[in-house]
């Protein structure tokens, strides 16, 4: 995506939206044309605040391409990344559901298409699909399942908790594949944020897990080769 590039496309691709956002798949031809009509879409460069914490939020997202974080501050004022999701992924959904402010910022990491829309017609929406509902507390479930995770692993090696975040960074994608899953490769101060490690401890550890054939990188990404043996490495 070009990175200069930002726009409205007011007229939201129907396909692209139902082809992207798992939330959509196999839903009524009316609940569809509820959504795409009422829908944004807007394409953001990197390092752009979509939402702000603690704003009161009027709408609900979908990341039709690229990545955002997930991010808070800790009470000494230090930045603390809680998660990376990208395509197919739904972000403002807790303000709308709870009718609260933001929980969390969330900013573009890289040239981000995201489509939006009014969080009054999103609950319309899930009222009127209880699959939609199934499918979005699956993805919270999920989310909750990671944060879980990542807390029994507060203790433990580094190898480990850049493992376990190298495996959620590939669930935050939306995908099931097993080998041969990309995720881009973010700067390892993010990764750092993220898995709560120092910078360098991040690099060392990246390079053994190549050294031991789990993932593979290049300039742009990072190949997971397989997904199960990198579980394996988590102790
Ligand atoms: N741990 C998390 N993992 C993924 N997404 C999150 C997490 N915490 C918050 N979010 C998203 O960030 C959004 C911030 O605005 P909301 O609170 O409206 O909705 C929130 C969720 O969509």
């Amino acid at each position: 995506m070009d990175e200069k590039k930002e726009h409205y496309d007011h007229r939201t691709d129907r396909e692209k939206l139902l082809n992207t956002i798992s939330l959509f798949e196999g839903l009524s031809e009316e609940s569809l044309d509820l959504i795409s009509t009422h829908a944004v879409t807007r394409t953001h460069p990197a390092n752009r605040v979509i939402l702000l914490e603690n704003d009161w939020g009027g709408s609900v997202y979908f990341i039709l391409d690229g990545w955002v974080k997930i991010r808070t501050y800790n009470i000494d004022g230090k930045e603390v990344t809680l998660n990376i999701v990208g395509k197919g992924e739904v972000v403002g959904e807790m303000a709308a559901l709870e009718e609260a402010p933001r929980s969390t910022d969330v900013i573009t990491l890289t040239p981000t298409m995201i489509s939006s829309i009014p969080a009054q017609d999103f609950v319309k929406f899930l009222m009127a699909e209880p699959l939609a509902g199934i499918r979005l507390s699956q993805l919270m479930a999920k989310r909750l399942r990671q944060l879980n995770r990542r807390l029994r692993l507060r203790e433990a090696d580094s190898l480990s908790r850049v493992a376990d975040t190298l495996i959620f960074l590939a669930e935050g994608q939306g995908k099931k594949a097993q080998k041969g899953i990309e995720i881009p490769n973010l700067p390892h101060r993010e990764l750092s944020s993220i898995s709560g490690l120092a910078r360098e401890t991040v690099t060392r550890s990246l390079t053994k897990l190549e050294k031991k054939g789990l993932i593979q990188r290049t300039a742009d990404t990072v190949c997971i080769l397989d997904l199960s043996s990198l579980e394996r490495v988590i102790t």
